[in-house]
């Protein structure tokens, strides 16, 4: 049977990145996004700005929900200071063992925790899984309907503390209405639109951070 697109993403990072070089595994797969086949990966223009988002939190704990082929997981943890950990949670398993497969390659297997499962499950393990009390940060690129419940949900399981950061995906498009109406209107929130572009393209799209007040 013919194989996914994210499998041909993967055969292009083993054959043309090198290997425990991750911004050489963030290019190549920019690159074959843009020459070859696109993908719902956050990109080069809005990865940059995720990369400043990190770089000023530089987290002890961070949470991305929504692993897909690992290509944010990979930009994320390359910034992370010595001895702090991603945690990224990918509910599809094909998709997982192909992001298993791009974070070995990228030498990042050691500052990246990927778990198979449902943010809705495991969220509420997160403490007892990890040994963590709160998150200093969270990256939201998962199904765009789920963003808002799993927000409520960290808030819930005590998980945010005042000055965590979360950073969405997509608020713009596909959109994500519900949430963003929520972090900008929420007394508990300071949010922020930062314009950018869909990835890859010239359509517009953007990230909004939101800082949990407590
Ligand atoms: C109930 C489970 C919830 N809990 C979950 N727990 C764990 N993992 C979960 C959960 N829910 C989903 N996932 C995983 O996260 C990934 C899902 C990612 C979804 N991303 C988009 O849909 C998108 C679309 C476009 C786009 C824009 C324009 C277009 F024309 C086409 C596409 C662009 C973008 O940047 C996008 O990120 C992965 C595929 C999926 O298995
Ligand atoms: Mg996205």
């Amino acid at each position: 049977t013919r194989s996914t697109r994210p499998q041909r993403l993967l055969k292009a990072v083993q054959k043309k990145a090198i290997k425990g070089d991750p911004q050489s595994v963030i290019s190549t797969i920019d690159y074959f996004c843009r020459h070859s086949e696109w993908a719902m990966n956050v990109g080069d223009e809005k990865g940059a700005i995720l990369d400043s988002v990190v770089c000023e939190v530089s987290p002890s704990t961070a949470l991305e929900l929504g692993t897909y082929c690992g290509y944010s997981a990979v930009r994320i943890a390359r910034l992370l200071p010595p001895g702090t950990k991603l945690i990224t949670l990918e509910f599809n398993p094909d998709y997982a063992a192909v992001a298993r497969q791009i974070i070995e390659y990228s030498g990042l297997q050691d500052k990246i925790c990927l778990v198979e499962g449902a943010s809705g499950d495991l969220i509420p393990k997160m403490q007892e899984l990890f040994g963590i009390k709160t998150l200093d940060f969270v990256f939201l690129d998962h199904w765009k309907d789920r963003y808002l419940p799993d927000i409520k949900l960290l808030e819930e399981c005590q998980l945010l503390r005042k000055g965590s950061i979360l950073l969405a995906d997509n608020v713009i498009c596909p959109g994500t209405p519900d949430y963003l109406e929520y972090v900008r209107n929420s007394p508990r929130y300071e949010s922020k639109y930062f314009k950018s572009h869909l990835e890859y393209t010239k359509v517009e799209d953007g990230l909004e951070k939101s800082v949990f007040l407590g």
